[in-house]
C-alpha cells in the first residue's frame, strides 16, 4: 500500500475528539485573540499537546487536554476549531466524519450548553460547505461528571438530534467510573431512541463492554478488552455491534503494549464489524492515513480489506440510509480500480 493513495482514497471516521485535534497554530491564534498567552510555542507547545512516547496510561493520555481546554471557553473559538478540523479532514479525502466532543468541558466561562453545541455544529458545517465533507457531532458525557451534569448532555442530544448531532457517548477514566454507573443516564438516552456510541473496554475490563450493549450502545469506542471475554464477543456478534478501534491512541494509552496483544486481526477474523479512527489528531500526532498505513505495516492489509473497513464504518454511522447509499457508493467508486 502506498500512503500517497491511502491518503487519497475515500475515508470514513466514526471517532475523532475535538478537542484532542486542535491544531497548535490554531491554538496558538487563540491564545493571541483572547489575550491569554501560551507558556510554550513551536515545537514545544506541539509536545505539550502529544502524548510523550513514555505515556503511561490513559488518565496519563488525558492530561494533554488541560493544555488546550483554557482556550475553549469562547464560541468564535469552538466554531473555528470544529472548522478547522473539516479542513484537517478533508486533505486526506475523509467522506464522513463524526466529531464527538463533552460540551460541559466547554462552559467554564458561562456559555450555555445551547450555546456550545450551536458553535460547534456552525463551525462543522461551515467546513462541510467549504470541503464537501459531511459532519455530524456527537455529544459525549464525562465518567467524572455527576449524574445530573451527564442528563443534561442527554438532553441537549434530544434537543439538537437531526440538527448536526446524532448520538451521545460517555468519555474518560473508564478504569476508576465502570460503565455500569451510568445505567440512568444511558438508559434515558435510550428511552428516547438517541444512538449511542460508548467508550468501553479501552483500558478497562470486558464487562463494560457488555454493559455498554446491554445499555443499548450500537457502538463502542477502542473494545480493547473484548478479546479477554469469548462471551462478550459473541454478543458483539449477535448484535452486530460497531467497533471504533484506534490503534495510535491504544498504544500510547497502554490499552495495549505489544503488537501481538493487538486485537486488530483476531477482530477482523471474527467478523467482528470493526473501524478505524484516529481517536485525537493532535494528542495522538496521527491522521486517518497514517492509521491505516500502520495497519498496512503491521498485518499488511490490502486496499480491499481497507475498503471493507470504510464500508463497516458507513454501516455504524448515526446517519440516514440516504445518506449511508451515497457513502457505500462513494467508496465503491474509489477502491474501484484498487481491488
Ligand atoms: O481515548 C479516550 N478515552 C477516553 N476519553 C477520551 C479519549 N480521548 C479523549 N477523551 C476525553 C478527553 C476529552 O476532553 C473528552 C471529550 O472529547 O474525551
Ligand atoms: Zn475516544
Amino acid at each position: 500500500m502506498k500512503r500517497e493513495i491511502i491518503k487519497r482514497l475515500p475515508k470514513i471516521e466514526l471517532h475523532c475528539h475535538l478537542d484532542g485535534s486542535v491544531r497548535p497554530h490554531i491554538l496558538e491564534q487563540l491564545a493571541k485573540q483572547q489575550n491569554h498567552p501560551l507558556a510554550w510555542t513551536g515545537e514545544a507547545l506541539k509536545n505539550k499537546l502529544v502524548a510523550p512516547e513514555d505515556c503511561t496510561s490513559l488518565l496519563d493520555y488525558l492530561e494533554r487536554f488541560d493544555v488546550v481546554l483554557p482556550y475553549l471557553q469562547e464560541e468564535a473559538a469552538i466554531e473555528l476549531i470544529s472548522y478547522d478540523l473539516i479542513a484537517q479532514v478533508a486533505e486526506e479525502n475523509v467522506r464522513y466524519i463524526e466529531v464527538r466532543f463533552a460540551p460541559l468541558l466547554f462552559n467554564r466561562k458561562g456559555l450555555t450548553i445551547e450555546q456550545i453545541v450551536t458553535a460547534v455544529v456552525t463551525g462543522l458545517k461551515r467546513g462541510e460547505k467549504e470541503f464537501g465533507v459531511k459532519a455530524n457531532a456527537l455529544l459525549c458525557g464525562m465518567r467524572h461528571h455527576d449524574e445530573t451534569t451527564n442528563q443534561s448532555v442527554v438532553t441537549a442530544v434530544k434537543e439538537f438530534y437531526g440538527k448536526g448531532v446524532v448520538g451521545f457517548d460517555l468519555a474518560g477514566d473508564e478504569a476508576n467510573y465502570p460503565t455500569a454507573l451510568f445505567e440512568s443516564v444511558v438508559s434515558i438516552a435510550k428511552e428516547h431512541d438517541l444512538p449511542i456510541t460508548l467508550h468501553a473496554g479501552e483500558c478497562g475490563c470486558p464487562h463494560n463492554v457488555m454493559t455498554a450493549i446491554e445499555l443499548g450502545a450500537t457502538r463502542i469506542g477502542h473494545g480493547i478488552a473484548i478479546q479477554k471475554d469469548e462471551a462478550v464477543l459473541n454478543a458483539c456478534l449477535d448484535k452486530q455491534t460497531t467497533i471504533e478501534m484506534c490503534p495510535t491512541s491504544n498504544f500510547q494509552t497502554k490499552a495495549v503494549t505489544e503488537l501481538k496483544d493487538y486485537p486488530f486481526q483476531k477482530f477482523l477474523d471474527a467478523g467482528l464489524n470493526i473501524t478505524i479512527n484516529t481517536d485525537n489528531r493532535t494528542v495522538s500526532n496521527t491522521t486517518l492515513t497514517d492509521e491505516y498505513e500502520k495497519l498496512a505495516n503491521w498485518y499488511h492489509i490490502d486496499y480491499a480489506c481497507m475498503e471493507k473497513l470504510n464500508h463497516n464504518a458507513v454501516n455504524g454511522a448515526f446517519t440516514s440510509k440516504s445518506e449511508k447509499e451515497r457513502l457505500h457508493a462513494d467508496l465503491t467508486a474509489g477502491y474501484a480500480e484498487y481491488r
